[in-house]
């Protein structure tokens, strides 16, 4: 039957009975006659006087996510006479209209010193790769735990995203940036900031981490420490899409106390021989290089270890899903050649402290575009929702979670523009010296507010901010996930530490009450 087809509401109320049930939904009339024996909710709420052959809109809303009709438009018979459609997703790669589901910047009559042209441009085109690509891939790996579709991965290559998430600098030079929109000299950590946040949106964390977070964290010290001809391999491989790296410092004796590491590096004739486990390593079960911290007789050394012979890496099962390929691993006497080392033999620790600020910083910008996206959920729950009769806004403890909600995403966000523009305007060395401190408490404050966040957020939800599919999916997975954050790249207590340190390293000497 068309789907055009025109009903009055009145020729819809006689379809009202079991095995001839029709209801309206947002003007549009649907013939629920046999799918109602199906109907995950039951056939009894179908049959309620107030739903059958009626206009159902506001209790659909209350019960259902949009995508629900979406997914089950051959129901629909046609359209309410004179009526139009009121309720609508957003066109792929467009700017949400709900208020605060955007950084400022992003909203019409709002102003910001930060954002060029050029970065608007940039986070058009961003959005609607990351809907087009890889937001579907996501949904399907999320539910069956498999890695990231190499699809996704040629994509990210072609359009050279792989190599702008390494952030800034020269190993952009000559490469076509998001097929030419930005020039790689133009590149700057305000573009790379907008890649991580359109990243987040999607509500699949493990998804996000799978999707080379292990490269994220793994490459750096190969690409500032490795020798040419070993960085030049692994680096082309790797921005091509066909090859992934890990970081693999953490083990089950050390995580943030790094200078604690067990893995042991001997020097032979033939090259290093490696003995010794790592654990919670994102992408393991799934990397093709492992950036390795060692012990070694002077002190610390790295080393970039090709999988090959006497590794094994197990599947680590965590609160988020196995897309993200964290494992345990074990080394039993791998050998490796000497060019494959990092940095000197004794300097280990630097090349890994190397990477700590641009990582720690970029997951933040990831945190808190995740964060904005649990906002945008609250808002349009709490604004559909109706409980008494009245939608769940109409409630002053309600509207005051989302008064915290909104400003812990604001002032994080404020905060972190500020870092990245200081950022823009230091070399390496200056960002050591006056960032540490303050990227360590943007991160610690964003994955505080995160998880406040996520508490506010189940309590709006109720049941459903608890319950894996359904209406509030996100919420659930959100509110299971988000600890993540607050503990890759340094716990908050050691990060809010670090701060306070090297604040004090700065406290004048003449300086007294
Ligand atoms: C086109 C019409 C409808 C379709 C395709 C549909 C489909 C679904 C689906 C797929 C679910 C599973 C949960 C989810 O995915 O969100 C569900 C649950 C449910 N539906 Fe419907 N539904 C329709 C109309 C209605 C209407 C008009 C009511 C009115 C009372 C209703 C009441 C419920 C209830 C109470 C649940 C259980 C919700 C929960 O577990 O929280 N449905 N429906």
């Amino acid at each position: 039957m068309s789907t055009t087809k025109q009903f009055t509401a009145e020729e819809v109320s006689k379809h009202n009975t079991d095995g001839d049930l029709w209801v309206t939904i947002d003007s549009k009339v649907y013939d629920l006659s046999k799918f109602a024996k199906m109907h995950p909710g039951g056939l009894s709420v179908l049959l309620d006087q107030d739903v059958a052959g009626q206009d159902a809109t506001d209790v659909f809303f209350g019960l259902h996510r949009h995508e629900v009709l979406l997914k089950y438009t051959r129901l629909q018979i046609g359209i309410i006479d004179g009526e139009e459609q009121q309720i609508a997703s957003p066109a792929i790669g467009a700017l949400s209209s709900v208020p605060y589901a955007e950084p400022t910047w992003l909203n019409p009559g709002f102003h910001s010193p930060y954002y060029t042209e050029s970065h608007r441009r940039f986070q058009t085109a961003v959005r609607k790769f990351m809907e087009e690509v890889i937001m579907p891939d996501a949904t399907l790996r999320e539910e069956d735990g498999k890695r990231p579709s190499q699809a996704v991965f040629d994509a990210m290559a072609r359009t050279n995203i792989l190599a702008m998430r390494l952030g800034p600098g020269p190993h952009l030079k000559g490469r076509v940036l998001m097929d030419g929109l930005v020039k790689p000299e133009e590149f700057d950590y305000f573009h790379e900031l907008i890649m991580a946040q359109e990243g987040s949106r999607f509500h699949a964390r493990g998804y996000l981490d799978g999707l080379g977070g292990g490269t994220y964290i793994g490459l750096p010290p190969i690409l500032n420490f490795g020798q040419p001809a070993v960085r030049d391999k692994i680096v082309g491989e790797v921005f091509a899409g066909k090859k992934l790296v890990c970081l693999a410092i953490t083990e089950a004796f050390a995580g943030s106390d790094v200078a604690g590491l067990k893995t042991f590096a001997k020097k032979t004739d033939k090259g290093w021989l490696v003995t010794g486990t790592k654990k919670w390593i994102t992408n393991g079960t799934m990397a093709d290089y492992f950036t390795v911290g060692c012990r070694s007789e002077k002190g610390m050394v790295v080393l970039v270890i090709e999988r090959g012979p006497g590794i094994e890496t197990k599947p680590i099962k965590t609160s988020y899903s196995p897309a993200a390929g964290t494992a345990y691993i074990t080394f039993d006497n791998v050998l490796v050649p000497f060019e494959n080392t990092l940095g000197e033999d004794g300097d280990g620790l630097r090349v890994i402290l190397s990477n700590f600020n641009h990582e720690r910083w970029g997951m933040t910008c990831n945190s808190i575009g995740s964060q904005r996206a649990i906002v945008e959920e609250c808002l349009k729950w709490a604004t559909q929702r109706k409980v008494f009769g009245k939608p769940l806004t109409s409630q002053a403890v309600i509207r005051s979670k989302l008064a915290a909600m909104i400003s812990r995403v604001e002032s994080a966000q404020a905060w972190l523009e500020n870092v990245t523009y200081q950022m823009c305007h230091m070399d390496y060395k200056q960002q050591s010296t006056h960032l540490a401190g303050q990227i360590a408490f943007v991160k610690m404050y964003a994955t505080k507010t995160a998880q406040e966040t996520a508490a506010d957020a189940v309590q709006i939800f109720g049941g459903r901010g608890i319950s894996r599919g359904g209406m509030g999916k996100h919420i659930e997975h959100y509110h299971r996930t988000v600890p993540f954050d607050s503990v890759l790249g340094g716990a908050e207590d050691v990060l809010g530490d670090l701060g306070v340190r090297q604040a004090m390293r700065k406290m004048p000497r003449n300086s007294r009450l």
